[in-house]
């Protein structure tokens, strides 16, 4: 297939360069998109079904019997060999069971090690004699050593998986899921399939995929290539709402309160504060004549077009055209015959425009946040009866800021320029926007990110025990309120892949602490053995002398704790894959001196992992949405002391706690949080 297009020889069939240039890329495009990728191949199922299969929904292949994989290949007379996993016909692959077989007779997976074919599974599902056994294939996949990015799950999509991934595109859906129940990896394939069933569509309104950070955005990025789709954008909430360059930083009851709701009303206000009633009449003189528009007329204009909900800037540049058009009805009734080019002309009339001005001045929307942050009194006249005097002081500028260009904006500035601008223009809609790790969002985050999806749809994913943000999400109607998408169908995901039955058990304990309502997960696997907690005893090593010294805002000075912690991330490299040593931000620098010195290289949370590199730091703020095959977690009660309250510390360990396939290994010299005692 590959070969076909790179032999197409498109100089006889293009008219102008433009086409030419266009055909190249798609030419480019697709050559790109059928790149090899040595492990990964080309089928892993195959379905056999009772009943021969119409050619409509099996890609044009038609018969009883289809290979299964991540693309549609097809033979050198155009035959397809390999059915996309997307195709109406491989549905049931995901979904057919033994009490609803789907009219498949037999499905088969196939098993890799590396690119070569190693095992198959068969399951006869209109059998009665034979019964369900747990997929060693699945295990295995899921345990397969972890080097370099996320993979993606496509041989291995579970049936309440699928229903996620396969919903209907004009629905948005909201995913609770505790860690590790594949939402990512869901909301990822979601795209995929969406892609595919609406290519066209999308292909015009184009798809998002929102994460929390950088670092997890590069670990994600090469799962959807390698499902062969190479056209969805990604970016952080942070990244959408770039008007301003962030420079400042917010204390936590100023950044909760300018991410607060009502901060929406305050803005309307600010925009249209400049809105003024005029007190002279309008006079267009034209040639000889002088058409004159009474103030109560001008007045009934504007009152009405305050009274509509239209954006700001779109009434704006309809005011000019009611003034003219009012000049117009005069001018007919004084027997002219005007057309629409003199309304036009009128409109753009110097005295028609010095109404505009002074009843309906153009906003910028950063110099407008910048005002209404640095000066009390236009704060005060926005925010009447919206925020107390005492959530005013708190929400201004310790200094006002001067311009736009060097004022100190905070990230939720940002997110307040983002809105003041919709409010003044529209900010085109996607098609559909993947909203990962969404309970971190503020509700104006919320809004910021429902904007771009007005009238496409959303995937909101995310885990309420797992919000570590002072505004962190408390309810997911409340915050798909906020998104503007009410109506979202909201599911659950429990049945955990990433971490192992012991280590989740162990992490749940503190659910109740820190997300009262949520069920805790279960594990599809049990890995007796994978849990292992170490206390670090006092003095265990040499050199512990001057032990308290710490300025670093780390717990204790501690040579032997150290020590311990190189000893077992030495014992999880002995392992084949990743390992993620987690430890609380302020215990980074030092645990990375520590590592130089021991001369055990190690990455940071985005660089990819390979054979040669595969430990990596991770500062607990980073944590999230990452894994390893083994984490060495340092010193738990120091990632709890890093946060401001003691519930958003739980949180952040649950985070830390939820990160291992394969083997976890918690470190500690100060006592653990009771709940883990
Ligand atoms: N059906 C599946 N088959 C194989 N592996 C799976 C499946 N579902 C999820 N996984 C694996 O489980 C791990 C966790 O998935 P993912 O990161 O999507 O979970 P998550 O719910 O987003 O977790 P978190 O809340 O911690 O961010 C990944 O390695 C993913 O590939």
């Amino acid at each position: 297939m590959r070969e076909d297009v790179e032999s197409l020889d498109i100089r006889d069939v293009t008219g102008t360069w433009v086409t030419a240039l266009v055909l190249q890329n798609q030419i480019e495009a697709r050559i790109a998109a059928l790149a090899d990728l040595s492990h990964t191949p080309l089928f892993f199922g195959r379905l056999d079904y009772l009943h021969a299969i119409s050619e409509e929904l099996s890609e044009g292949s038609g018969g009883e019997s289809f290979y299964i994989g991540r693309r549609h290949v097809h033979d050198a007379d155009g035959d397809p060999m390999v059915i996309d996993w997307r195709a109406p016909v491989s549905q049931p692959f995901y979904r057919a069971s033994r009490t609803d077989p789907m009219d498949v007779d037999r499905r088969r997976r196939f098993g890799y090690t590396g690119g070569e074919l190693t095992a198959y599974e068969d399951e006869h599902l209109s059998d009665p004699a034979e019964t369900d056994s747990a997929s060693a294939l699945l295990a295995a996949e899921i345990e397969k050593p972890r080097v370099g990015p996320m993979r993606d799950i496509v041989a291995t999509i579970q049936p309440e998986q699928d229903e996620i991934v396969r919903s209907d595109i004009t629905g948005t859906i909201c995913v609770q899921g505790a860690p590790g129940t594949g939402k990512t990896a869901v909301g990822l394939h979601r795209v995929a399939y969406l892609l595919y069933a609406h290519r066209e569509r999308l292909a015009r309104t184009g798809t998002l995929v929102i994460g929390p950070n950088n670092a997890f955005l590069s670990y994600i990025e090469q799962v959807l290539p390698a499902l062969g789709e190479l056209e969805v954008a990604q970016a952080t909430v942070q990244q959408l709402v770039g008007h301003v360059e962030v420079r400042g930083e917010d204390d936590p009851e100023a950044a909760r309160l300018k991410g607060d709701a009502r901060m929406a009303e305050v803005l309307r206000r600010a925009v249209r504060s400049g809105i003024a009633l005029p007190t002279e009449p309008c006079v267009v003189v034209r040639g000889s004549r002088r058409w004159r528009v009474p103030v109560y007329e001008l007045v009934e204009i504007i009152e009405e077009l305050k009274g509509r909900e239209t954006r700001y800037g779109a009434a704006r540049d309809a005011l000019p055209q009611r003034i003219a058009h009012a000049v117009l009805l005069k001018m007919e009734q004084g027997g002219e015959a005007p057309d629409d080019r003199v309304q036009d002309a009128v409109a753009r009339n110097s005295a028609v425009k010095a109404v505009v001005k002074e009843c309906w001045p153009a906003v910028d929307p950063a110099k407008l946040v910048l005002r209404l942050l640095s000066e009390p009194e236009f704060l005060a006249a926005c925010a009447e009866g919206v925020l107390t005097p005492e959530e005013q002081r708190a929400v201004l500028w310790p200094k006002p800021g001067r311009s736009v260009k060097t004022a100190r904006w905070t990230a939720a500035d940002a997110v307040l320029v983002d809105e003041a601008t919709d409010l003044v223009q529209r900010t085109p809609s996607l098609g559909h926007v993947v909203l990962d790790e969404a309970q971190d969002l503020s509700p104006m985050q919320y809004r910021a990110v429902g904007r771009r999806c007005t009238t496409g749809s959303a995937t909101v994913l995310g885990d309420l025990a797992q919000g570590t943000t002072p505004w962190a999400t408390a309810s997911w109607p409340e915050a798909l309120r906020h998104l503007g998408k009410p109506q979202a169908h909201i599911e659950e995901l429990t049945k955990g892949f990433r971490v192992p039955e012991e280590v989740i058990a162990y992490a749940s304990r503190l659910l109740p602490a820190i997300a009262p309502g949520l069920a805790p997960a279960s594990s599809v696997r049990e890995a007796p053995g994978s849990l292992t907690i170490r206390r670090i005893a006092d003095g265990a090593a040499e050199g512990d002398t001057d032990a308290d010294t710490d300025t670093d805002g780390g717990t204790t000075g501690d040579a032997a704790g150290t020590e311990a912690v190189l000893a077992a991330c030495r014992e999880a490299l002995e392992h084949e894959g990743s390992t993620g040593l987690i430890a609380a931000d302020a215990r980074v620098p030092r645990l990375a001196e520590a590592l130089t010195a021991a001369g055990l290289p190690y990455l940071s949370p985005g660089d990819e992992t390979s054979a040669e590199a595969r430990l990596t730091l991770v500062p607990a703020s980073l944590a999230k949405g990452l894994e390893y095959d083994y984490v060495v977690l340092d010193e738990p009660a120091a990632v709890v002391a890093g946060e401001p309250d003691e519930r958003t510390g739980l949180r952040r360990l649950y985070v830390a706690l939820t990160r291992a396939v394969s083997g976890l290994t918690v470190l500690h010299r100060e006592p653990l949080p009771e709940q883990l005692r």
